[in-house]
């Protein structure tokens, strides 16, 4: 598909800004094609000294809480403040036809015509771990295109919030006005990954129920302990809608960032974000290479059915399936 001056040159026009360049080097990215897999990484090479400048934010909220409403109010917030803004997201579920890129294009209709914003769907398909590595390495190239704020988008449900966690720096988590009843229904899990909590919809009638939320939530989270020494989660209040709260949730982001660096702590972060994505890398690789095997292929159905019929243990069989890959690697 490319071949390497064309890599040179769409690394160039990456840096420069070039918006298609970009949106063809994310479609590399997003291809499991063999070659193409090899070329992403080549033009990953060639850019990554240049990416790592923006703020990273994850933000997730479960459907219905205002999350297009509240990206766009605050990503229009933010390029009119003279940022770069660019909107992933991460959603396994997604199947992303011609269609549904229109579509988020509808959901966030006025920061997807602004100049200085970049919308990019979650990539379709595959394990949760496909489209995370996929929108990590978009991350790269849209840093490296010069965007300074990314926000990666996902959905309240399941893994997928602490998979986003993993690969921002502050993670931030959208709720409604519910209060109570819908901190029943939120994991402890989530709330611990929370850097923010933001109580969206505080406006007209919601808003004094939106100010109840948020003294149960700030109770919730003093039960919590903190992810880090250097910060204390927040709640806010934000209407989406009014555009209210946004600069106030602006303001912490900054005070987060400054006091995470101060201490280190956002390189530390960093850097074991990278490790362990590098040993995800390794680990889904080989566990891919040995599904692959033909030896390990053969065997493996009659292990499944061995181990789930509890005549061998699955400690046994992994055992049993790793000698034959690694013999057969060795040999
Ligand atoms: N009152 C009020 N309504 C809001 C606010 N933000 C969003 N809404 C409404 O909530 C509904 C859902 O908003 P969306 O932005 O589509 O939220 P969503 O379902 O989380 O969006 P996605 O999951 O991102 O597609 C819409 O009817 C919005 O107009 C707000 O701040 N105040």
């Amino acid at each position: 598909m490319v071949t390497a001056p064309d890599l040179e040159q769409m690394a160039d026009r990456i840096a420069a800004g070039n918006r298609r360049a970009l949106a063809r080097a994310i479609t590399l990215v997003e291809s499991s094609r063999a070659d193409h897999r090899t070329q992403a990484q080549e033009l990953l090479e060639k850019l990554v000294g240049r990416a790592g400048g923006a703020i990273r934010l994850g933000i997730s909220g479960t459907p219905g809480v205002g999350k297009s409403t509240f990206i766009e109010a605050f990503g229009q917030h933010l390029t009119a403040a003279g940022h770069r803004v660019a909107v992933l997201a991460v959603d396994p579920s997604s199947k992303r036809t011609g269609g549904s890129i229109l579509g988020d294009k509808t959901r966030m209709e006025h920061l997807a015509r602004d100049p200085n914003a970049f919308i990019r769907p979650s990539p379709s398909g595959g394990t949760l771990g496909g489209v995370a590595r996929r929108t990590r390495e978009t991350m790269l190239l849209v840093e490296a295109a010069g965007y300074d704020v990314v926000l990666v988008e996902t959905v309240g449900v399941g893994q997928s919030e602490t998979t986003v966690a993993e690969m921002v720096d502050l993670f931030m988590l959208l709720l409604s006005p519910g209060g109570g009843d819908e901190l029943q229904g939120i994991k402890r899990g989530v709330m611990e990954l929370a850097d923010l909590i933001v109580i969206n919809k505080a406006d007209g009638d919601l808003l004094a129920a939106a100010k109840r939320a948020a003294t149960e939530y700030r109770g919730a989270l003093g039960l919590i302990r903190p992810k880090t020494p250097h910060w204390r989660a927040r709640v806010r209040l934000a209407s989406a809608l009014k555009g209210e709260g946004i600069e106030e949730i602006w303001r912490d982001i900054t005070k987060y960032r400054e006091a995470m660096t101060e201490a280190g702590a956002l390189e530390k972060q960093r850097a074991e974000q990278a490790k362990a994505w590098m040993w995800q890398e390794l680990t889904d690789g080989l566990v891919y290479a040995l599904t692959r095997d033909r030896r390990v292929a053969a065997a493996l159905p009659d292990w499944e059915a061995r181990v789930m019929s509890g005549e061998a243990t699955p400690g046994a069989a992994a055992d049993a399936l790793r000698a034959l890959f690694l013999g057969h690697s060795e040999a």
